[in-house]
């Protein structure tokens, strides 16, 4: 790791206010999923530390939200100036830990800061209401309050973004957030623990607890002072602290999984629709929740779009994220991989053509060829289900009403994408979609200025936007008798 400020590689984790170092006691080893080399290790942490951690981000609550917003803002800047100066060892730390080529993590890097910089902004502007009194006598004010401490869970595939997208809003409406990164991937988020502290954030507000989910998981879940979970990963994890979360009636933010249809009409520009499926599709190589996981090729531009697609995905360059040119890294475990050929053999037994790719790539490992299958039909396992990898699934149709109902067919209801040019079809195929987000001619909608989520399985609540800002807040309703 050739990083120019080595504070940043930190073998510790921030919990109320103290790091704790790797080596003080029990550890976790954290793996290059590119080379399976044990890049360095985080302390094993459980429960008695989450609970430490979540008292700790209480007591410092009380300052911090009596700071002025303009305050809390200049510290929220501060750290979105140094995760920017920053980029280059950010960026080298998450290919190292999860994978992605550097390009992309260093895309991450901006993307996730663009989120602290965001909230910088909307913190300045946490606005309540006065409403015209129901009587003579009577005011109504309507004030935002932060919600309390805020308990958050995130997923391996974007290690740095998924954090800021929660825990700057949650520190800009003047709460403490108490994190449990993935396993795979904790440096990303230590490293960002050490720029908040030296941003000036108190870090009792921001712990790093490193160890085991499902003891972390249950004290959040369990602890009357965490008033708001917020979690991205699979629905199955997710439904599970909704059900934990139950008892203390907490808010819950879920950024679940997806199953995003991919429609291509005969009146779209082909050679748009192309470039929008690689980057829907293959970006983080297939490991993002608004991946594209079925894509609807209409009967009379299918030869067309598809000839074009494979001749693009086979000059997509498969390595180790270090090494200059490539675009797809590895697969983050063996599970993935497994999941990936379970999805392409299910398919080719029910009929499916291998059109391109199909099996482990050469460099052995997690690598696996960028694949695109034919003929593909919606009982298939690949249909139903989020591949997490990089395969392309062809499915023809023919009218409009029917790729629609074909693309509502799940419980999913993330992302969406559709290239078209007539006017009237894009609101009708928009309107008609049931996800939470639409991409027409573009495969990549995601920025810190829109609302992120989802609907059904997919989840509840925004982040990002102004909308984001409201998930770690309260409203306060004041009946003043004048
Ligand atoms: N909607 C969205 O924005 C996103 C959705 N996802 C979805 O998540 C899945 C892939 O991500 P993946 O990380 O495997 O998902 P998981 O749900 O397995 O893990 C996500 C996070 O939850 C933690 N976790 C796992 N089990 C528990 C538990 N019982 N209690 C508390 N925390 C727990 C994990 O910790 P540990 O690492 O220690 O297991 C990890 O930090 C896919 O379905 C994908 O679609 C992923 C990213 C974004
Ligand atoms: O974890 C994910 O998949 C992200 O939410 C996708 S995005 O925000 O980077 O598009």
């Amino acid at each position: 790791m050739a990083l120019k400020d080595k504070s940043l590689f930190r073998q510790a984790a921030p919990v109320g206010g103290k790091w704790i170092e790797a080596t003080a006691g029990p550890g976790l080893d954290v793996v290059n999923p590119a080379t399976g080399a044990v890049l360095g290790r985080v302390p094993q942490l459980g429960a008695g530390e989450a609970r430490e951690a979540i008292e700790a981000a209480k007591r410092a609550m009380e300052p911090w939200s009596e700071r002025t917003a303009k305050e809390r803002s200049g510290l929220l800047r501060r750290w979105f100036e140094l995760i920017m100066a920053n980029k280059d060892d950010l960026a080298e730390i998450l290919t190292l830990e999860q994978g992605k080529p550097l390009t992309e993590a260093a895309g991450e890097i901006t993307y996730g800061a663009s989120f602290v910089e965001w909230f910088a902004e909307e913190t300045r502007r946490i606005y309540g209401d006065i409403i015209p009194g129901h009587q003579k006598d009577k005011r109504i004010l309507v004030m935002k309050q932060p919600i309390g401490v805020v308990a958050a869970i995130t997923p391996w595939n974007f290690p740095n973004a998924m954090i800021t997208r929660k825990v700057a809003p949650a520190l800009g409406a003047g709460c403490g957030v108490v994190l449990k990164p993935a396993s795979q991937t904790p440096f990303s988020a230590i490293a960002l623990a050490v720029l908040a502290e030296r941003a000036g954030i108190p870090l009792e507000l921001f712990s790093v607890i490193t160890g085991p989910a499902r003891e972390i998981g249950g004290e959040m879940t369990a602890n009357s002072l965490v008033r708001k979970v917020t979690f991205t990963g699979s629905t199955e994890i997710g439904a599970e602290l909704m059900r934990q979360s139950a008892a203390t009636i907490k808010k819950m933010g879920l950024e679940l999984g997806g199953n995003a249809p991919f429609v291509v009409f005969d009146d779209a520009d082909l050679d748009a629709a192309v470039e929008g499926t690689l980057i829907s599709k293959f970006r983080n190589n297939g490991q993002t929740c608004v991946c594209a996981n079925r894509i609807y090729v209409q009967d009379s531009v299918f030869e067309a779009y598809s000839a074009k697609l494979c001749k693009a995905i086979a000059e997509l360059k498969v390595g180790d994220g270090m090494e200059p040119g490539v675009v797809l890294g590895p697969l983050i475990d063996k599970a993935a991989v497994e999941k990936v050929e379970e999805h392409i053999a299910d398919a080719r037994s029910l009929g499916a053509n291998l059109m391109l790719g199909g099996a482990r790539h050469e460099r052995g490992g997690t690598f696996f060829q960028p694949t695109v299958l034919t003929d593909v039909t919606a009982d298939m396992l690949i249909a139903r289900e989020e591949t997490f990898g990089p395969v392309a699934p062809l499915f023809r149709f023919t009218d409009e009403a029917d790729v629609i109902r074909q693309a509502n067919d799940t419980e999913f209801g993330l992302a969406s994408y559709f290239y078209a040019s007539d006017l009237s079809r894009v609101f009708r195929v928009a309107e008609a979609l049931e996800y939470g987000m639409v991409g027409v001619n573009t495969g990549l909608i995601s920025t810190a200025e829109a609302p992120f989520g989802g609907v059904k399985a997919s989840g509840l609540g925004r982040e990002g936007s102004r909308y984001g800002m409201e998930e770690f807040l309260e409203l306060k309703y004041v009946c003043l008798s004048v």
